[in-house]
């Protein structure tokens, strides 16, 4: 099968990331284009990846079989209904922006259907090592979700999901999740500090034993639960810790920071999807 061309609209950190995947993948940079307004993200992405680029979004277009929309939730809209009377009838539509649900798009593109896979991908796709959720109308055809399976699979790991309400349950663990990795980092290095630690000792301390703890999760037999009971030996330093964790309500605390980034992603396809 011959690759698809694609076509990025929004040429930011998610759209960089992703064609730098394709591009790694031996997508030729002929078979992508990308649109953006503004001139630095333009020459950047071209120098980077030696694909063509345009102001235009409608420009971005020509030939696509695939169109990705990779702009901010609040301008999709716009985007979407500048774009509709040049769409094919044809091209697959995917999104990766958060909160715009399938119908929204469907209804801002126009009254033809339009085959649109909804997707939840995350920043460590810059490294290839991204997750994404991805859901899938039905005038999606078989074809097409090889292609946008292909397209989120060359960032990561790319996992289907059967309806589409489960994206903000994605959004809440992965989508925003290494974010929350990232406040563990900052405060484990603060804390080490407060113990005299210099800070750049706290720090790599605190990247290594996460990059460490990270490799054991992914490539051992048991389960976290079980790599936690291994560290923490009887009335030992881990068990201080982490009782003092969840004296402060560890559980509940993570409980309610995904439900608010949940919450959060449902909320935004009711504001923005009117
Ligand atoms: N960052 C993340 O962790 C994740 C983001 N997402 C989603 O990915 C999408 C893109 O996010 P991200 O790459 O981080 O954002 P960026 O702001 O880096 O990229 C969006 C790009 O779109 C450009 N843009 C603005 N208006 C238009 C327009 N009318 N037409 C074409 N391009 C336009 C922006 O230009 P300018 O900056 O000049 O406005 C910018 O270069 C969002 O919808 C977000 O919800 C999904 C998963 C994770
Ligand atoms: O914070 C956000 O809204 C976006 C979506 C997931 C990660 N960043």
């Amino acid at each position: 099968m011959t690759s698809p061309r694609i076509a990025f609209i929004g040429a930011g950190n998610m759209a960089a990331s992703l064609i730098g995947g394709l591009r790694a993948q031996g997508v030729a940079a002929d078979a992508i284009r990308a649109s953006d307004p503004g001139a630095e993200q333009r020459a950047r992405i071209s120098a980077e990846h030696g694909i063509q680029t345009f102001a235009d979004n409608r420009d971005a277009l020509t030939n696509a079989d695939v169109v990705v929309l990779a702009v901010k939730p609040q301008v999709m809209q716009a985007v979407c209904r500048d774009l509709s009377a040049q769409l094919a009838p044809t091209t697959l539509i995917v999104s990766i922006a958060a909160g715009i649900t399938c119908d929204s798009l469907q209804r801002w593109l126009g009254p033809q259907p339009r085959a649109i896979v909804r997707c939840m991908p995350n920043t460590p796709a810059l490294l290839r090592q991204g997750v994404s959720g991805l859901f899938a109308n039905a005038q999606v055809s078989t074809m097409q979700k090889h292609q946008a399976e292909q397209l989120l699979s060359a960032v990561g790991v790319a996992l289907w999901l059967d309806e589409e309400q489960l994206i903000d349950a994605v959004t809440a663990v992965s989508g925003s999740g290494p974010a929350y990795f990232f406040l563990l980092i900052e405060a484990m290095t603060a804390a080490g500090e407060q113990l005299g630690l210099p800070r750049a000792t706290a720090a790599q301390l605190t990247l290594q034993t996460a990059l460490g703890a990270a490799r054991m999760a992914c490539e051992s037999d048991v389960d976290a639960a079980e790599l936690r009971r291994r560290v923490t030996s009887p009335n030992g330093t881990t068990e201080a810790a982490i009782k003092a964790f969840q004296a402060g309500g560890f559980e509940q605390l993570v409980q309610q920071a995904l439900n608010a980034a949940a919450h959060r992603s449902a909320e935004l396809a009711e504001q923005l999807g009117q």
